[in-house]
């Protein structure tokens, strides 16, 4: 991962290896490469319509300085006696070479910003597939994550960075080009003198995008700083609590401070840079006085008309602005530099990714499925969250996980559901070890509902469908799974019933409480015609009739089907047909509620406890 191993990457230092990073003609050249291959994939007529409109631009500049001097010869004709006459074609074709510039140049604006569109469009259209499809385990990774975020935050704005510039380089070395030899031919010494006045200003250039650089990373940490209370300030879910502990006064306090302290920097900043530019555009001034000097010295040696002297000027002052665009164009490609290397470090995980869908489907149901001496650690954590861990699930069966907070219980649920692999041993389905079958199919196999389950901002019916995007849409069937969840009552009474929208971030929705969301997404789990179901406290949420209704009906609503849930209430799981007990990762015991009571171990004394807790009010829950 963009070689950055598994610390986090401060996007200080990022735009510090920006800086550093190494300027050498070779990596110029592979990054005009790499640029050229992304605009080129996505949209290669609009890119071919552009190149060749920046040649019909540049020959357009070139034929305006041939006019120029066409032009001056007839003023010169004029004053000695000549007729208007001869004005009037080098008029016309100035006019005309003016107009048809001014036009390919809006057209090219236009398609540039659509072809920047598109670049974007198809940097997003690669990321996001690879983002839905690497293995869980990589969101894991810190550096997976910050690449991950990095991409996602420039994929607005690089890829029109990059197409500018790329764009700007061509035209600008067009332009360069024709209006160079052009200048060549009227005198060649006079390209001498516009590299001399180009030099203060390429030195002074460089200086100044110095200094913003240094300005913009000093500004970094301010600016995430600011970025995070202004999210504070206004975001859905601290709303309440600003105002319950009247936290908004400080913190638009303190938003503001930081805002004042960037605004004094800026004013300095702002001020280094004017005297720079200054400084640059004196020189180069003096130079360009020089070259008029040079200029009139060579119409006095009869080297040159007046009228190739003034073209000469016209020529000097078009390419002044070219070369400086040039190398803005290849500074700003070096800058996107980082964001393509990333593109492409994120790319390569597209490949591992499609691994994961190699081998056999997975069967249509099972007899059994066997988690055997499983043990799984965490990317980055040095203590296994799994060890040794033997589970048995027969088809028809409820099972039920139990124990303490961190005792594995929802790291086995992910490795159940094929979410991860685990590291030590295999879960077998009647067999045959998961890791050999094409993952997506063992997903598709598998219902799962964690704790943290999505809350889409979606309608409610697409709530319930999100657990089986790949089935027609059927009302009935939504309708059905959030009867077995309780939730088609209030869903049903919502003000567009299902077509409610249930989010309050768009116009007409509604939220729901939690215990209703968490009905949703059992729904959802059980929209989806799996053999196996995953609940992870399904009910947490819940008031006490909510669940022992789901629970009740528990073994009606699953219809055969398989049920792993996870639970702390003990009063949920003493119905299911085997408990597993883990405690530190490992299964500290099994059996059905009563042998778990009758033997006595760690399932009887957290049972006791609870049920103590319930029935003597001096003792605390636990
Ligand atoms: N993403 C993660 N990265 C590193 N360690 C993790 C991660 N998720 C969980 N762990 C660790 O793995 C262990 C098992 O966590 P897990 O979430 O499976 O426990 P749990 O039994 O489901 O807990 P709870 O009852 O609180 O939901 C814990 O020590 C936890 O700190």
């Amino acid at each position: 991962m963009a070689g950055d191993g598994e610390t986090f990457v401060d996007p200080l230092d990022l735009r510090v290896r920006e800086r550093n990073q190494r300027r050498s003609f070779r990596r110029g050249a592979t990054l005009v490469a790499r640029s050229t291959s992304l605009v080129w994939s996505s949209g290669r007529w609009l890119f071919l319509a552009l190149a060749a409109l920046q040649l019909v631009g540049a020959v357009l500049l070139a034929g305006q300085v041939l006019v120029v001097e066409r032009f001056l010869n007839a003023v010169v004709d004029l004053s000695e006696g000549g007729s208007m006459q001869g004005l009037v074609g080098p008029v016309a074709a100035l006019a005309v070479l003016m107009g048809a510039a001014a036009l390919v140049g809006s057209v090219q604006g236009s398609i540039r910003r659509f072809l920047a569109d598109s670049v974007a469009r198809r940097t997003w259209q690669q990321v996001l597939a690879v983002a839905t499809r690497v293995s869980l385990r990589q969101f894991e990774s810190p550096a997976f994550y910050d690449s991950l975020q990095r991409v996602s935050a420039n994929a607005a704005s690089r890829p029109l960075q990059v197409t500018q510039a790329l764009l700007g380089a061509f035209g600008s070395a067009a332009v360069t080009v024709t209006v160079g030899l052009t200048l060549a031919a009227i005198h060649p010494a006079l390209l001498g003198l516009l590299v001399l006045g180009g030099l203060p200003l390429l030195l002074t250039n460089r200086r100044e995008s110095r200094l913003e650089f240094d300005f913009s990373v000093r500004q970094t940490y301010p600016a995430r700083e600011r970025g995070y209370l202004s999210i504070v300030l206004t975001g859905r879910n601290e709303a309440k609590e600003i105002r319950a502990f009247g936290l908004g006064r400080t913190l638009r306090r303190r938003f503001d401070g930081l805002y004042g302290r960037y605004q004094e920097d800026l004013a300095v900043h702002l001020r280094r840079r004017t005297l720079l530019s200054v400084v640059g555009n004196l020189a180069s001034a003096l130079v360009l006085a020089v070259t008029l000097f040079f200029v009139v010295w060579l119409i006095a040696q009869g080297e040159m008309t007046v009228a190739q002297a003034g073209a000469a000027i016209v020529a000097i002052r078009m390419l002044q602005g070219q070369v400086a665009t040039l190398l803005g164009s290849v500074q700003s490609i070096f800058e996107a530099g980082l964001f393509l290397d990333d593109v492409d470090a994120f790319m390569e995980l597209g490949p591992s990714a499609d691994s994961l869908e190699a081998g056999d489907p997975a069967p249509e149901s099972f007899a059994e499925i066997h988690a055997q001496d499983v043990g799984f650690t965490y990317p980055g954590s040095d203590v296994p969250a799994l060890r040794g861990v033997d589970v048995t699930i027969r088809r028809g069966e409820v099972v039920a996980l139990v124990g303490e907070n961190g005792s594995g219980k929802t790291t086995l649920a992910k490795i159940l559901a094929g979410l991860y692999d685990a590291d030590d041993g295999a879960v077998r389905w009647d067999g045959r070890d998961t890791r050999t079958l094409d993952r997506s199919t063992v997903r598709e196999r598998v219902a799962p509902i964690f704790q943290d389950f999505v809350r889409y901002a979606f309608s409610a019916r697409d709530n319930v469908e999100v657990g089986d995007v790949e089935a027609p849409g059927d009302d009935d069937r939504v309708r059905a799974a959030a009867g077995r969840a309780g939730a088609d009552g209030f869903l049903s009474a919502l003000p567009q019933g299902y077509d409610t929208m249930l989010s309050r971030l768009f116009r007409g929705g509604r939220d729901l409480s939690g215990g209703q969301w968490q009905r949703v997404a059992i729904a959802r789990a059980f929209y989806r015609d799996a053999p196996l179901i995953i609940l992870d406290e399904p009910t947490a949420s819940l008031d006490p009739r909510g669940e022992h209704d789901l629970f009740e009906s528990l073994r009606d609503v699953l219809a055969g089907r398989t049920a792993v849930f996870i639970s702390h209430r003990f009063s949920s799981v003493r119905s299911a047909d085997r408990i597993y007990v883990l405690d530190e990762g490992s299964v500290a015991e099994h059996g059905t509620h009563d042998e778990l009571m009758a033997r006595g171990g760690l399932y009887a004394d957290l049972f006791t406890l609870q049920a103590d807790a319930y029935l003597d009010p001096g003792r605390s829950t636990p």
